[in-house]
Order: C-alpha cells, then structure tokens, then sequence
C-alpha cells in the first residue's frame, strides 16, 4: 500500500516552475529520501504534501485522502519538522509544546510532553524561553513536536541540520526505532548523503523541479557504477553521462 501517490504535480510561482509534472509512489512503512541540489523543488513538493500550497496541477493522495479536496481528514495523522520553521521566541519549550500539543489534540498531553522530552533531552531547557536556545537544541524540540501526534506520516526537511554528528547518529536511530515500532512512514529532504544511504530504502533524486532519478541506494550505486550516494548525486547535479549512457 501507497502512503503517498503523486502524479503530474507542477507549482508555479508565477513565470518560475518550481516543481515539474512530478510522479511518484511512497510504501507505507518506508524511509524515503527526497534529494536536489539547492533550488531543484524539496520543499516546495514537501509543503504541497503537507497541504501548505495549493498544487497548480496534478494529484496528490495521502494517506489514502486527496490532499487538495480532504486534507482536514489526513492533516492529524501528519506531522513534519524543518530546522527552517521558527518556533513562537518567547514561549517556552514546554509552552510551545502544549499549544501545539493542543492543536493535535493530543490526548494525555503532559505525559507525552515528558516522554519526548526524555527520549530527545530536552529536559534542561524545558522551561526555557525556544528563542534562546542553541540551533541544536531548537532542531530537537521542533522534532518532538512533529512526534507530539505520533505520526503516520513523518515529513522531515533536513532533520539532522545543525545537529553534532553522535547527536545526529543518534537521532536517525531514533527516527528508524519509531518506524518500526509503529509503522510510520518517513519522507525526507536532506543534503547529507550519508544520511540518505543510512536510512532511506528508496531515493527521489529531483534537479530543476523534476525527478531525473530514482531507486533504492544499491540501484542507484549499481546504474552510475559508484559506491557512495555522494558520487551518484554529483554525476546528476553535474550532468555526467551513467555508466549507460543515458544522460545523468
Ligand atoms: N514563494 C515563492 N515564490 C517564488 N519562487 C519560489 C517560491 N518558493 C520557491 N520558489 C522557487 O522555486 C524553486 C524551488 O524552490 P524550493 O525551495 O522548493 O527548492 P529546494 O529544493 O527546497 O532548495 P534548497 O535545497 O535550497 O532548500 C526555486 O527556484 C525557488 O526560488
């Protein structure tokens, strides 16, 4: 089963077409990455899947709903996280927590608070006021408040961003023991290839607002005759001819 479908999905921005007559399908139960390289179209199919924008054409299903006509009925079973999306400066961590717990309707709300808080530390700066803490901390509170709802559907933007590398490490681990413990769905935007390969079973790999490319990892390392994500992405984003000869 599909927890996304997409098909022909373009946005404009007026005369700049941000993302392309896309296409694809994400497993219900998958980690899949979504890579390009600055400007190729991520957050812009991120935030239209989250029905943030309004597609200029094209559908998109998730969770079994159309985002554009009953996104109301699928938006709790959502979350996402963007080191990019600012938390309310002056609330506190534990604050911020609460109305967004709120919003979700988050039944026993204290306890998750205090489960998350525990599972990402956050427990020295809970009652700090979220704009004075490092970009490091920020990250991990704005992902405890993408788990807040237990999400079916995890959309993350950079997860890692600002994040040590045993912090880092130690969150994607995270992030794999909350898919298989509850058979989540993860889907995310990031630049660290590392990451990509440690985490993903499938890649989308977009460049000027289409997808050039996609497969598992090992597919991927297989048609471009590399051993690493990085050296596949760098054949893409500079247009180095596959080992096929299909143009990259
Ligand atoms: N609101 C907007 N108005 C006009 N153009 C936009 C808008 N949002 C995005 N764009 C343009 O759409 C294109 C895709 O942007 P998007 O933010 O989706 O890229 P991205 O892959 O997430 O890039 P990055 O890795 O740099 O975050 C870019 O050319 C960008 O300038």
């Amino acid at each position: 089963m599909s927890a996304i479908e997409v098909a022909g999905l373009t946005k404009r921005f007026g005369s700049v077409v941000a993302v392309d007559r896309i296409g694809f399908s994400v497993a219900a139960g998958s980690c899949t990455a979504l890579l390009g390289g600055n400007g190729a179209g991520k957050t812009t199919t991120l935030s239209m899947l989250l029905g943030l924008l309004l597609p200029s054409e094209g559908s998109i299903r998730v969770l079994g709903q159309d985002m554009v006509r009953h996104r109301y009925r699928v938006l709790p079973r959502l979350n996402f996280s963007s080191p990019y999306v600012d938390l309310p400066h002056r609330l506190t961590v534990r604050e911020n927590l609460t109305v967004y717990g709120h919003l979700y309707c988050v039944a026993g709300l204290k306890a998750r608070i205090a489960e998350l808080a525990r599972e990402l530390d956050l427990t020295d700066f809970i009652d700090r006021p979220a704009g004075k803490l490092s970009a490091g901390q920020k990250t991990r509170v704005s992902l405890a408040r993408a788990l807040l709802n237990r999400p079916d559907l995890l959309l993350l933007d950079e997860p890692t961003a600002s994040l040590d590398p045993d912090t880092a490490d130690w969150l994607r681990r995270y992030f794999l023991d909350y898919r298989a413990q509850t058979g989540a769905t993860l889907l995310l935007a990031s630049h660290n290839m590392t990451e990509v390969e440690r985490m993903c079973d499938q890649v989308l790999i977009m460049k000027r607002g289409g997808i050039v490319d996609r497969g598992s990892p090992a597919e991927l390392f297989a048609r471009y005759d590399r051993t690493t994500m990085e050296e596949v992405f760098l054949d893409i984003a500079r247009d180095r001819r596959r080992p096929d000869g299909v143009a990259a």
